[in-house]
């Protein structure tokens, strides 16, 4: 999908949320645990629940890794069921990645050719080379982690070099990469107040902010900072929306927490 299409998405549902399905099995209802997939049926239903109020889905690919084979064919399956179900809805995938260019080249055809996400999070860490091999696939993105939304961000990130921050050169050096009008970028919640610089570097690009909820970022900061005329943003939560009940109505009850980030979400777009 193209960063385009997705912004028509985002108007035409008053929405810019991203629902994290971080599955972890021993957080799942226990009835799901007889079904022969627990983890595909828990997503089929939060999906199923949750559609109408976000544009964007994000599996944590490291939830479904933990589960060996069968988590990686939950995984698979739920991607094929967002893609036949609802084409519309942008995929994310949450991996982290990153290697020497011959090793990323095999991620990005992992995650972005054969499992047909729209997007990959990619570390930033080894430079050029480990990431411009994410960027070859038209109408996919690489979505770049910036500013992290955990305290570990202030080890690294924020700390000067040559008198600048180092998010701030990974922002400016990401934009000479070839195709670098693919790259998204990472910014977390708990860093909304850092988004107003941020927008002065990358004025257009998507950025994914992820914190809102369990980490305790806030929309309105990140909106304030971070939103442009096109919105530019999707704002992801995961144990929020889809831990929100274990009991039999868990469904049901992430499908109200998503529409309340969703309501919130179209009174921040009313004001554009
Ligand atoms: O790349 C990410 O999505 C990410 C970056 C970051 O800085 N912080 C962050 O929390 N995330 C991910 O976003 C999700 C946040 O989940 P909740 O805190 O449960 O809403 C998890 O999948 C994290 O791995």
């Amino acid at each position: 999908m193209s960063p385009q299409e997705l912004t028509e998405q985002i108007f035409k549902k008053k929405s810019f949320l991203c629902v994290g399905l971080d599955v972890d099995i021993d957080r799942i209802p226990t009835y799901l645990l007889s079904e022969d997939d627990p983890i595909f049926e828990f997503n089929k239903a939060i999906i199923d629940a949750t559609h109408k109020f976000c544009v964007a889905y994000k599996p944590n690919i490291a939830f479904y890794e933990a589960n060996g084979v069968e988590g990686w064919q939950a995984l698979e399956k739920t991607i094929n069921y967002l893609h036949h179900e609802y084409p519309e809805i942008y995929t994310i995938a949450d991996a982290k990645r990153g290697d020497i260019g011959n090793t990323s080249r095999m991620y990005a055809k992992t995650f972005l050719q054969d499992l047909g996400f729209d997007s990959v999070t990619v570390a930033p860490y080894m430079g050029k080379d480990s990431v411009e091999p994410f960027l070859e696939f038209e109408n996919r993105q690489a979505i770049l982690l910036a500013l992290t939304s955990n305290e570990g961000a202030f080890d690294f990130q924020t700390q000067q070099i040559d008198g600048e921050e180092l998010y701030k050169k990974v922002l400016k050096t990401s934009k000479t990469w070839k195709n670098s009008e693919r790259l998204m970028y990472v910014v977390g919640a708990t860093k909304a107040e850092y988004l107003k610089e941020i927008r002065e570097i990358i004025p257009e690009n998507f950025i994914l902010v992820p914190g809102v909820g369990a980490q305790g970022g806030k929309l309105e900061d990140v909106c304030k900072y971070g939103m442009t005329k096109n919105v530019g943003l999707l704002v992801n939560s995961s144990r929020k929306i889809i831990y929100a009940s274990e009991s039999s109505n868990f469904a049901e009850i992430a499908g109200a927490k998503a529409e309340v980030l969703q309501q919130q979400m179209a009174e921040e777009l009313s004001k554009l």
